[in-house]
């Protein structure tokens, strides 16, 4: 029935105020208000419509991309949105484009990596779209070891130019996006050789279209990769190939602000640290957290919003059936990853603290916290990418059948998210960086060395060794300081084991191969950690509203000990909990899980998401969903005439064959 809301029975039962719950999502009643108003904005605007991509092929769906892109900067400019209102529109616009590039990584790399001069000379071309540029590093080859990438950038003494080169048909540049089609220019990142000699990865400003014909420039190879998984999904962005034959471009085009090359060919190293150059990834890696929150958010909300609207089995009398949501085992699945979006949003909330507060500090010349930034921008990209990736196909089956089905949202969802996992790190490397971190750290803690930020409880080491939890009663693992304690022994422990592992190898780097599955089940206990302390954090602070704080405490228990759960063989093994102890920590999370079920459509209509941002006929506000998805079947393409096209070439010759074998 239109107009009529299905879930309003749901919505009566929450116990804590929804639009205060809003504002803690969104982090402000700021973010709240300009989020609301720009989703509403976008979701009215037809050509922002998007329930018809994933019917269109790969040229109309580029096309159709290009078109909402430039009616969004169009838009931008009409209403004179400031960055941040700019950036969510483009979130809400809701399809990846070769804007996301240009902003995300074209745009910071400059801002990062170049001296106050070359910004003066990119920034406001950028700013105006004057240029479009992208990110163009990973190559045929190599990705991850961004060390081993082969392109060359050969300073040429006479013109005072850089020679570009793509050497092998492995340092073809591979994957960057925005690339293949659209990009006028690109941080490119090649190795720097002066008189033969390498001095290692750079970053250079690259001119590889025209501005006039948009032709690429002479000596420049330049093309789509082709089709990436799914239909739509990310199957809207030009991810690249690129060659170089003996490009030249000006020497003030090096992003210099890491180190510099003078007209003589002097190679001079500021007192910048050398990792600078991988700047933008840290930024975008920060970036990655908080998206993952809201991935994991859009499924969560569709997967929370059907299981109250779909019924199986219970029927007694003619009663209704049993609502899906309210089997345990649906419960089961569904809340701890309802508790991983709000936990997953605070951590990013946190990051994005870290994130800003290290880059005051490098203004300032203060590098001391670029190792600690590095290391939880990667870890907590690894573990909340991976979280969100199997959260969304998980929410598909909770969602049955339908799920399955493009208008239910999540099979796109999920094919446009998963290689959050791959870029910006690989989830599997970018764990062992943890653990190179979580290794170092010990390794210095006997040179007095006191470990500081995250891994400040390494320092506790010996009490951390020591310490047996003390829980006797299902409740006491509501404590904030227990469930700490036990997360942080745990993951000492872990990491203690493997640097003791590590220490009987004669070549450590040989150790670290060796023992490599079990430093990132290490790195993950320490990830974890963080996650689970940033929320405790948060629920120090005042929360204002009716109930939110308490509907909070539950939603970070049931994470803390859902992952309890999960990993009990890591607290198991470790000493840290006995069996009983762990018996009692599933036991206070099926109570935890009674406690959200009356809130559990509020929790996720604190979301906010419009219909048009989730895009999924089961995850309706109104949980009108039978209606709609009966009549959203008709209007797939294949439903446009009765008899489909190639019948009468292909099925009927068969069936008229048959009808004459049948009167033989
Ligand atoms: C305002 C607008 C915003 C718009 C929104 C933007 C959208 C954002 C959403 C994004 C959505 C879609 C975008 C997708 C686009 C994808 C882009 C890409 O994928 S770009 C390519 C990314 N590539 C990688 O991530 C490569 C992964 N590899 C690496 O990072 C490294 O090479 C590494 C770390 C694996 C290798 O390290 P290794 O130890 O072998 O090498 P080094 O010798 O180089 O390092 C030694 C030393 O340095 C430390 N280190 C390493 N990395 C960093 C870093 N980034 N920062 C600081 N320090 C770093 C390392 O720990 C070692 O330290 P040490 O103390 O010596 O042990
Ligand atoms: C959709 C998408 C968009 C992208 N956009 C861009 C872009 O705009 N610009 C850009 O420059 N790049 C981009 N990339 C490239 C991306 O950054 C790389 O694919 C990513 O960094 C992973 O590197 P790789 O492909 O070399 O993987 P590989 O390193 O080859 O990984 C293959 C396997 O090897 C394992 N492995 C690798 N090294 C180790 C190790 N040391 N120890 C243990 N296991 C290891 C990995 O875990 C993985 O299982 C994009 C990629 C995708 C999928």
């Amino acid at each position: 029935m239109e107009g009529v809301d299905h879930l309003a029975d749901e919505r009566n039962k929450a116990q804590f105020d929804v639009s205060d719950m809003k504002i803690v999502w969104a982090g402000s009643r700021h973010a709240y208000e300009l989020s609301d108003r720009i989703s509403r904005l976008v979701a009215s605007d037809p050509v922002f419509k998007k329930d018809n991509v994933s019917t269109l092929g790969r040229k109309e769906l580029f096309k159709n991309t290009l078109k909402k892109a430039a009616h969004a900067w169009k838009r931008i400019n009409e209403l004179g949105l400031n960055e941040e209102e700019a950036l969510k529109l483009r979130t809400f616009m809701d399809q990846p484009s070769f804007t996301d590039l240009h902003w995300g990584m074209f745009v910071p790399a400059i801002k990062g990596q170049g001296t106050d001069e070359q910004q003066q000379q990119w920034l406001p071309l950028a700013n105006k779209m004057q240029i479009i540029g992208c990110y163009a590093q990973t190559e045929l080859g190599h990705g991850s070891n961004v060390q081993g990438l082969e392109t060359t950038a050969t300073f040429d003494h006479k013109t005072d130019e850089f020679v570009l080169n793509s050497p092998t048909l492995t340092s073809s540049k591979w994957w960057p996006g925005g690339l293949g089609k659209i990009s006028t220019h690109a941080v490119v990142y090649a190795r720097l050789i002066i008189d033969d000699k390498d001095y290692g990865v750079h970053g250079f400003i690259a001119q590889l279209r025209s501005l006039n014909d948009h032709l690429p420039l002479p000596g420049i190879t330049i093309g789509d990769i082709g089709m990436k998984f799914g239909s739509a999904a990310y199957n809207s962005m030009d991810n690249g190939v690129l060659r170089f034959d003996h490009v030249r471009i000006p020497r003030n085009q090096m992003l210099m602000r890491v180190s510099q090359v003078t007209r003589e060919g002097k190679y001079v190293h500021s007192s910048v640290p050398r990792q600078l150059v991988y700047g933008t990834m840290v930024y975008v890696r920060q970036i990655i957290v908080f998206d993952a929150s809201v991935a994991l958010s859009r499924a969560v909300c569709i997967a929370t919003r059907y299981s109250a609207v779909r019924r199986q089995f219970g029927s007694q009398n003619g009663s209704h059936e049993t609502q899906v949501i309210d089997y345990k085992t649906q419960q089961a699945r569904l809340f701890p990853l309802l508790a991983s979006a709000y936990a997953f949003r605070f951590a990013g909330e946190w990051l994005k603290w870290l994130y800003t507060d290290v880059t005051e500090r490098l203004q300032a010349k203060d590098f001391s916290t670029l190792p600690e930034a590095h290391a939880c921008t990667a870890g907590l990209k690894s573990l909340t990418t991976s979280v969100a990736a199997d959260g969304i196909e998980e929410c598909r089956k909770l969602c049955g059948g339908h799920g399955y089905l493009s208008s239910s949202g999540l099979p796109e969802l999920f094919a446009v998210y998963i290689p959050a996992c791959t870029y910006e790190g690989d989830n599997v490397v970018l764990l062992l960086q943890v653990a190179r971190y979580l290794m170092k750290a010990i390794s210095q803690l006997n040179s007095g060395n006191k470990p500081v930020g995250t891994t400040a409880y390494l320092g506790r080491k010996e009490q951390l060794m020591q310490y047996r939890s003390d829980v006797v009663r299902a409740e006491d693992w509501l404590k904030p300081s227990v469930v700490v304690e036990a997360f942080e022994a745990r993951a000492a422990r872990m990491s203690l084991a493997c640097a003791q592992n590590l220490s009987k190898f004669s070549n450590p780097e040989d150790g670290f191969q060796e023992l490599a599955a079990d430093l990132i089940e290490a790195a993950t206990a320490h990830c974890q950690l963080i996650v689970v302390s940033k929320f405790i954090e948060k629920l120090q602070q005042d929360i204002p509203g009716n109930g939110v704080k308490q509907q909070l405490q539950v939603l970070c228990s049931i994470y803390a000990l859902f992952l309890l759960h999960k990993h009990i063989g890591d607290f198991l093994t470790t000493g840290c909990i006995t069996p009983k102890q762990g018996s009692l920590a599933n036991e206070q999370l099926r109570s935890l899980y009674s406690q959200v079920r009356p809130n559990a459509i509020a929790l996720v209509d604190a979301f906010n998401h419009t219909d048009h941002y989730l895009g999924s006929i089961l995850g309706r506000y109104d949980g009108n969903v039978y209606p709609k998805l009966y009549e959203e079947a008709w209007k797939d393409p294949l439903n446009d005439t009765v008899i489909p096209d190639g019948f009468h070439e292909y099925v009927e010759p068969l069936l008229k064959q048959q009808l004459r074998n049948a009167r033989l």
